[in-house]
């Protein structure tokens, strides 16, 4: 996390004081690092390079952004201008891919439940591909083109029931989860689909889980696609891409196995595929959280210290409203102080083990617990790991605002979401007559 650096105890993101930062913006407060995505997209680039279809013309590799783990419309056109594509589940977060200068066609839409409303603008606006999930959702997908007249790209997702060891709210390829289309079941889907007079096969996709730290459970997965596949295109339906989804975990900094680098991990994948068959197809990414996730900090101040019988509180002015996935997966978050305390404490700072805890009236609302550190009220506090799943997930519980957002582009900082106002909040509600 190079772009997350300190100079004399005091953190920078880029060339900006992040202490700076919060005071002239407030807290809390997302900041990203144009330069840690940039570095992060190029990791991808930099697998594909290394792969051996590297040379081939025929055979491409195209990288689409997660959307739903960051969908800021100003971290998005970094994307953008870099040439990726987009994975969205919802019409509203087509509407922000286009607003940030991504393109339609290089969109495609996955999940669960699509809507005949979200289809119809997904078809009027061109995306390149729907990533159906079911046979309802085949069917409800030839009557909607067929209305418009046109006829949709689709890949099924398949749910190959491959463990990715991740937590198992987040996994999402096994045969107890909602996505996909049973592996049993998908040759056979794929047969209909084909019947089907307004949709076109484009390919295959599959998406296991997230925060998945090992590259094996995705080798298991691509052996049963590719197995489908040669099924698929032996019934009559040639297969053009395969997506191999998102889910590359990050180093959260909790000790645990970190993941492989991303380069490896992208070169492994294509030479895996690869050496299946000589026939070359696409081959297709969506991450979210290897671009994301260590591109952005949350910062936050702590209001009051609360020393106690069994656990010392730090109460902060973020809680899990701002960022959930304490409270929703007992996730990890690496906290620091902004500016480093010398360890000998001057009056009134306390050097305690903290649980560092929101304002929210929850017994969940935590953001870290069990942290040594040396806390004084007004500080400001670094949560790191936080650009993927953070701001995204944020709610207005507890009617609280929902955090600004910035990006630092080298030395500047550009404010790419105002903080909420109250009023925005009860904004459209009525009293009754
Ligand atoms: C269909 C799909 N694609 C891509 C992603 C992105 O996953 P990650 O952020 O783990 O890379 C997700 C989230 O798990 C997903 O559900
Ligand atoms: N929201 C999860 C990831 C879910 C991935 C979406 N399919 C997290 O914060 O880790």
């Amino acid at each position: 996390m190079t772009h997350f650096h300190r100079q004399a105890g005091t953190l920078f993101v880029e060339g900006v004081s992040v202490s700076q930062l919060a005071q002239q913006h407030g807290t809390p407060l997302y900041v990203y690092s144009r330069a840690a995505l940039a570095e992060a997209w190029e990791a991808y680039a930099a697998g594909t390079a290394l792969a051996k279809r590297h040379s081939d013309p025929n055979a491409k590799v195209k990288v689409h952004v997660a959307v739903k783990a960051n969908s800021n419309i100003g971290v998005l056109s970094v994307f953008a201008r870099l040439g990726a594509g987009f994975d969205i589940v919802s019409a509203g977060e087509l509407a922000r891919v286009l607003a940030a200068g991504g393109q339609a066609s290089d969109t495609v839409f996955s999940g669960v439940g699509k809507s005949a409303a979200e289809m119809r603008y997904a078809l009027q606006a061109g995306v390149k591909c729907f990533n159906v999930e079911s046979l309802p959702e085949l069917e409800r997908l030839n009557a909607v083109a067929g209305e418009l007249g046109v006829r949709a790209p689709i890949s099924l997702r398949v749910n190959p029931d491959v463990n990715p060891k991740t937590h198992p709210y987040i996994s999402t390829g096994l045969k107890g989860n909602k996505f996909g289309v049973a592996f049993s079941e998908a040759r056979k889907a794929y047969a209909t689909a084909s019947k089907m007079p307004n949709l076109v096969v484009h390919g295959i996709d599959c998406h296991i889980g997230s925060q998945i730290t090992e590259t094996e459970p995705y080798l298991d997965a691509i052996d049963k696609v590719l197995e489908l596949v040669d099924e698929i295109e032996s019934d009559g339906t040639p297969i053009q891409h395969i997506d191999v989804g998102g889910g590359l975990g990050i180093d959260y900094g909790d000790g645990g196995s970190p993941p492989p680098k991303t380069a490896d991990f992208v070169r492994t994948i294509l030479d895996h595929i690869d050496d299946h068959s000589t026939k070359r197809r696409d081959v297709w990414f969506e991450p979210g959280r290897s671009l994301l996730g260590n591109s952005g900090i949350l910062l936050t101040t702590v209001e009051y210290l609360k020393p106690g019988e069994e656990k010392n509180f730090a109460i902060v002015d973020a809680a899990m409203n701002d960022l959930s996935r304490p409270a929703l997966y007992q996730a990890f978050h690496r906290v620091e102080p902004v500016i480093s305390r010398d360890p000998d404490p001057e009056p009134g700072v306390l050097a305690r083990t903290y649980d560092i805890v929101g304002p929210v009236c929850e017994s969940g609302d935590w953001l870290a617990r069990d942290r040594e550190l040396l806390l004084a009220p007004g500080d400001t506090l670094a949560v790191f790991s936080a650009g993927a799943y953070g701001f995204t997930m944020a709610s207005n519980y507890n009617t609280r605002p929902r955090a600004a957002e910035l990006l630092v582009d080298g030395t500047e900082a550009h404010v790419v979401r105002e903080r909420e106002t109250v009023a925005q909040l009860f904004a459209g509600e009525r009293v009754l007559p």
